[in-house]
C-alpha cells in the first residue's frame, strides 16, 4: 500500500495511507511501556487493528471508550481519564493514543496535555475532518457550557496516522461535513483544491478514488506549513480559523446538533459576506462560496438562533480582543488578511445574506 508523509516543521510526521496499521508502533516510539488508547464507541475495526499493532510491538494497551462526538469534549470525561491514568500508574514516558474523530482526538490532546503536565499522544483520525485537521497541528480542548473549545492547550502529536481505508464506514453526511474544512484550505491556501472540487465534486466523495486521497493531502500540507510556522496562533494561525467565528456559534446556539464541519461552511459564506459587506472582497468569490459548498452537499444559509445569541457567541471567540471582534477575511482567493471591529451593521447584513436562501 501506499504511503505519503507529511512532515509538519521539525517535529512529526502525518502518515497518510491505506491499511497502515504496521506503523503506529513506530509513531508511539520505543520509550512508552503502556498506551492509553482513547477511543469513540463504535470503530471495533480500527480499535481492533489498533491494539494488535500496539500488543504485536509488547506494549500494553489501556482501554478507554468515551462518550462519541461533541458529548465527549466535557470537563467530566477529562476527569475521568485522568483518573484513569492515574490509577494505571501511566508515567512520562507513556503514551496516549486518540482513535476517532476530530471530537475523539481533540479530547485525547487535552488529557495528554495536562496529564503529568504533558505525556507524548499519536492521533489516529477515522474522519475526513479528523485527518485534514483537528488530528495535526496540536490544538486540543474541550468545550464548556459556555461556549466551544474554550479550555484546551497547544500540544502537538508525537505522530499522526491517517489510514485512508477507516473513512469506508464513515457515514456520508460527516465525509461531506469533512469535505467543509479542505474547502477552507482551498479559499485561504490552495486554490487547486477548489478547482479539484469543482471539476468532479463526487469524486471528492469517492473515499477510495484519488482526488479525494489528492485533497487529504493538499489540505494537511497547507495546514502543516501553516502549524510549523505558528504553533500558537499569534498571528498566522488564524487563518485556519476562517469561517470559525460564525460557525461555532451555530453550533453552540443549535446545541450541537450541527456537524462542525456544516457549521464552519456557512460560517465561511457568512465571512465571505462580511468581506463583501466592508469592501474586500468580490462578489463573485462570495458566489463561488456558496457554489463549491452546495456542490458537494454541504448548507450555506442558516436561517434559525437569534442574531443576540449568535453576537454573544462570536464574542467569546479566540480572536476577539477585548470588545472587538475580529475576523479572518479574504481579500481574494489565497489571500487572507484580518477585518478588525466590523460595524454593527456590517456584521448584521452579512447574517440576513446567510440567512436567505440563494
Ligand atoms: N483541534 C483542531 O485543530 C480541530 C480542527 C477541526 C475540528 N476540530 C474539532 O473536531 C470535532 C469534529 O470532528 P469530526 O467532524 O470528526 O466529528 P466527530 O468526532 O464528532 O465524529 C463524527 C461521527 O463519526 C463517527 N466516526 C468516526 N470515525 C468513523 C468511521 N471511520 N466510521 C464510522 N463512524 C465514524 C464518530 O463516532 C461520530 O459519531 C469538533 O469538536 C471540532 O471542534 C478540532
Ligand atoms: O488549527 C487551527 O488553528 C484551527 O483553527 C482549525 C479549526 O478548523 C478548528 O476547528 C479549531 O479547533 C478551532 O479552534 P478555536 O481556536 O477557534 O477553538
Ligand atoms: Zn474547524
Amino acid at each position: 500500500m501506499s504511503r505519503t508523509i507529511v512532515r509538519v516543521g521539525d517535529d512529526y510526521d502525518v502518515v497518510i495511507g491505506e491499511d497502515a496499521w504496521a506503523d503506529l508502533p513506530g509513531l508511539v516510539g520505543e520509550r512508552a511501556e503502556r498506551v492509553l488508547l482513547v477511543r469513540a464507541p463504535s470503530l471495533p475495526g480500527p480499535a481492533d487493528a489498533v491494539r494488535t499493532a500496539l500488543e504485536a510491538a509488547g506494549l500494553e494497551v489501556v482501554d478507554a471508550e468515551v462518550p462519541d462526538a461533541e458529548r465527549a469534549k466535557t470537563a467530566d470525561v477529562a476527569a475521568g481519564l485522568w483518573s484513569l491514568l492515574g490509577r494505571r500508574g501511566f508515567t512520562r514516558t507513556d503514551v496516549v493514543v486518540g482513535l476517532g474523530g476530530g471530537a475523539t482526538t481533540d479530547l485525547a490532546g487535552f488529557v495528554a496535555a495536562t496529564w503529568l503536565r504533558g505525556v507524548p499522544v499519536v492521533q489516529v483520525p477515522t474522519t475526513l475532518l479528523g485527518m485534514v485537521d483537528a488530528a495535526v497541528g496540536g490544538k486540543t480542548g474541550i468545550n464548556t457550557p459556555e461556549g466551544k473549545n474554550l479550555v484546551g492547550a497547544f500540544h502537538p502529536p508525537a505522530g499522526v496516522l491517517a489510514d485512508l481505508w477507516t473513512l469506508r464506514t464513515l457515514p456520508r453526511a460527516d465525509l461531506v461535513a469533512g469535505l467543509a474544512e479542505v474547502i477552507k484550505c482551498g479559499f485561504i491556501a490552495d486554490p487547486r483544491i477548489l478547482e479539484l472540487v469543482e471539476a468532479d465534486p463526487s469524486a471528492a466523495l469517492d473515499v477510495d478514488g484519488p482526488v479525494l486521497r489528492e485533497l487529504v493531502e493538499r489540505a494537511v500540507a497547507v495546514k502543516a506549513e501553516v502549524v510549523s510556522q505558528d504553533l500558537r496562533e499569534s498571528s498566522l494561525r488564524e487563518i485556519l480559523n476562517y469561517g470559525h467565528t460564525f460557525g461555532h456559534a451555530i453550533e453552540q446556539v443549535e446545541a450541537y446538533t450541527w456537524r462542525h464541519g456544516e457549521a464552519v461552511s456557512v460560517g465561511m459564506v457568512y465571512v465571505a459576506e462580511l468581506g463583501a459587506a466592508a469592501g474586500v472582497l468580490d462578489r463573485g468569490v462570495v458566489e463561488r462560496h456558496r457554489e463549491v459548498l452546495r456542490s458537494v452537499g454541504l448548507p450555506t444559509s442558516y436561517d434559525g438562533g437569534s442574531w443576540e445569541a449568535l453576537l454573544t457567541a462570536m464574542r467569546r471567540d479566540k480572536k476577539s480582543r477585548g470588545s472587538l471582534l475580529r475576523f479572518v477575511v479574504l481579500e481574494s482567493v489565497a489571500r487572507p488578511t484580518r477585518l478588525e471591529g466590523p460595524t454593527g451593521a456590517q456584521l448584521r447584513s452579512a447574517f440576513e445574506a446567510v440567512r436567505a436562501q440563494r
